[in-house]
């Protein structure tokens, strides 16, 4: 059986994340099909795949525009496979974050009118390296506002591994 890996990422944690998905689903015994849904040359073909794993970040308030469009191009296909959405964020990461990261996901489902089996909340990583100077006050005084954490002590990685492999174990099994 195949599973569908597809994704989208600004600073490389959700291509992480993805990746780390792969490993696990190649694990399992499943066959994968990793796509980069920033890619225009990708082909999807979802007839063969049994499960589909779909994960994106939330870069203001937003998941990246090509995810949206690939979900929504392929809303139809998505109905027979089994769905799991992963929706990375660094609200996500904060107990006080969870209802905005919520939020995000509900949004982004609705914009698509996409209906999954499954979702989860996945809290990403502050990558200042990656960052020019507005995303770095966006992230200092708009995402971690109320937070002890700022972009000038470096990456911080905020992923819960553990969480997202019995996630996804159990998501396997359906
Ligand atoms: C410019 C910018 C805007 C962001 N906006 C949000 C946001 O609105 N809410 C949030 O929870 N996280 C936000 N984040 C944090 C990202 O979701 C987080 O860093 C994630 O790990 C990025 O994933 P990626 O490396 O795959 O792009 C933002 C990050 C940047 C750099």
């Amino acid at each position: 059986m195949t599973v569908m890996i597809a994704y989208g990422s600004i600073e490389g944690q959700t291509g992480k994340i993805a990746r780390y998905v792969d490993k696990l689903v190649k694990a399992a015994g499943f066959e994968t099909q990793l796509i980069d849904t920033a890619d225009p040359m990708v082909a999807a073909p979802l007839d063969k795949a049994s499960h589909v794993i779909l994960a994106a970040p939330v870069h203001e308030r937003r998941h990246p525009k090509p995810f949206e469009v690939f979900v929504e191009a392929q809303r139809k296909d998505l109905a027979a496979p089994k769905t799991l959405v992963l929706s990375v964020s660094l609200k996500a990461a904060f107990e006080d974050g969870q209802e905005e990261a919520q939020d995000y996901l509900t949004e982004m489902l609705m914009r698509t009118d996409f209906e999954p089996d499954e979702t989860l909340l996945v809290a990403g990583a502050v990558r200042p390296e990656a960052y020019g100077y507005f995303e770095t006050e966006v992230v200092r005084h708009v995402v971690l506002r109320d937070q002890q954490v700022d972009p000038s002590d470096g990456v911080r990685e905020f992923t819960d591994w553990d969480a997202l492999k019995d996630k996804v174990t159990a998501f396997l099994k359906e």
